[in-house]
């Protein structure tokens, strides 16, 4: 049997969590027999406090607002074994120092697919039936007589809907978009199972076909090297001049002076973005000037049960890691 006086007391894990959760979350963490540091805020922790609240951490609980770099893993130290985020996006972490490092990740997986699906459609509607700029006309007494042309927009019925990076997310749109009548899918990136394809009748297409030929185009995929300015002059010149494009996947994606120029002059109908470079976007961004442009600050998984689910995920990523067991979101690195 083991002597506890000889022993000495069992070290409690360290973990830092670099932001306030949602409850549930929260209520969870609070539970554990986990040494919790916190950086007890709804801001943004600063760098400095970041790096001096993850010295000696087992595990680290972060959002995708922190920069977790070579300097952050290096400041934590070797004990550093799980690193869990509270989002689905892992572009914010610094993966081959990571995985160098031995450390595990978790991430949100399936748990904000089907809000931040519903938020890309409810983006394109907003933006391709010029929602805000009539609600504004309403307001400003703009609103005068019913008139057969005036804020005319966009329908789906009958168009073509090119998804770019037709993973969990981008499958969850083009489903929901497929009652509206939508004729034709188009698709880049890595193909998803085949009953999905064959029942939306998607084609795979190269990003320039993509361009060319949709009505509507959704961005929904990752930000890597690959698709970092995927989205530049070249691809808003392809664009058909009625068409409509929306962003909810990561900023960097687009080229924002490219995407303002093609706004500006009319090379295509409207953008509506729910992420932005930087966010958030700065109030006096030409952007911002533009009615046919459309700019959410980054809600796309934004619902009281979505973010709780997530809370508990990340919490749960973190105690499972931490355990030696599997995580629930673990990601493959
Ligand atoms: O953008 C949001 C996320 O990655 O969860």
């Amino acid at each position: 049997m083991k002597n506890q006086a000889l022993d000495g007391p069992k070290q409690r894990m360290k973990v830092f969590v670099t932001r306030r959760l949602p409850p549930e979350g929260q209520k969870l963490l609070s539970k554990s027999d986990l040494d919790v540091q916190q950086w007890d805020s709804d801001d943004v922790i600063p760098k400095e406090e970041l790096l001096k609240g993850i010295e000696g951490a087992d595990g680290l609980l972060c959002l995708l607002t922190d920069t977790i770099d070579k300097e952050v893993v290096d400041a934590a130290g070797p004990k550093l074994k799980v690193i869990s985020t509270l989002s689905v996006g892992f572009d914010h972490l610094a993966l081959d120092e990571i995985k160098q490092r031995g450390i595990k990740v978790g991430s949100m997986q399936h748990l904000s697919t089907d809000v931040t699906a519903e938020l890309a459609v409810t983006l394109l509607l907003t933006t391709c039936r010029r929602v805000p700029e009539a609600m504004e006309e309403v307001r400003n007494g703009g609103w005068k007589t019913w008139s057969p042309m005036w804020l005319c927009g966009y329908g789906l019925s009958d168009s073509t809907v090119g998804v770019m990076g037709l993973g969990r997310i981008g499958l969850g749109i083009a489903q929901r978009l497929k009652p509206f009548g939508v004729k034709r899918f188009l698709y880049t990136g890595i193909p998803p199972c085949l009953k999905s394809v064959e029942e939306l009748k998607a084609e795979l297409v190269s990003t320039e076909k993509l361009a060319e030929e949709s009505d509507f185009v959704l961005v929904s995929c990752p930000l890597t090297p690959e698709t970092a300015g995927l989205c530049n002059k070249d691809f808003f010149q392809r664009m058909k001049k009625t068409a409509v494009f929306i962003n909810t996947s990561r900023g960097p994606v687009v080229n924002q002076e490219d995407l303002y120029q093609a706004l500006v002059t009319g090379q295509i109908a409207a953008a509506g973005l729910d992420v932005t470079t930087p966010e958030p976007i700065p109030t006096d961004h030409p952007l911002l000037t533009l009615k046919n442009c459309v700019i959410l600050p980054h809600i796309g998984s934004a619902t009281h049960g979505a973010r709780n689910a997530m809370s508990v995920l990340a919490v749960n990523n973190l105690l499972k890691g931490l355990a030696g067991e599997v995580m629930p979101g673990g990601i493959e690195l």
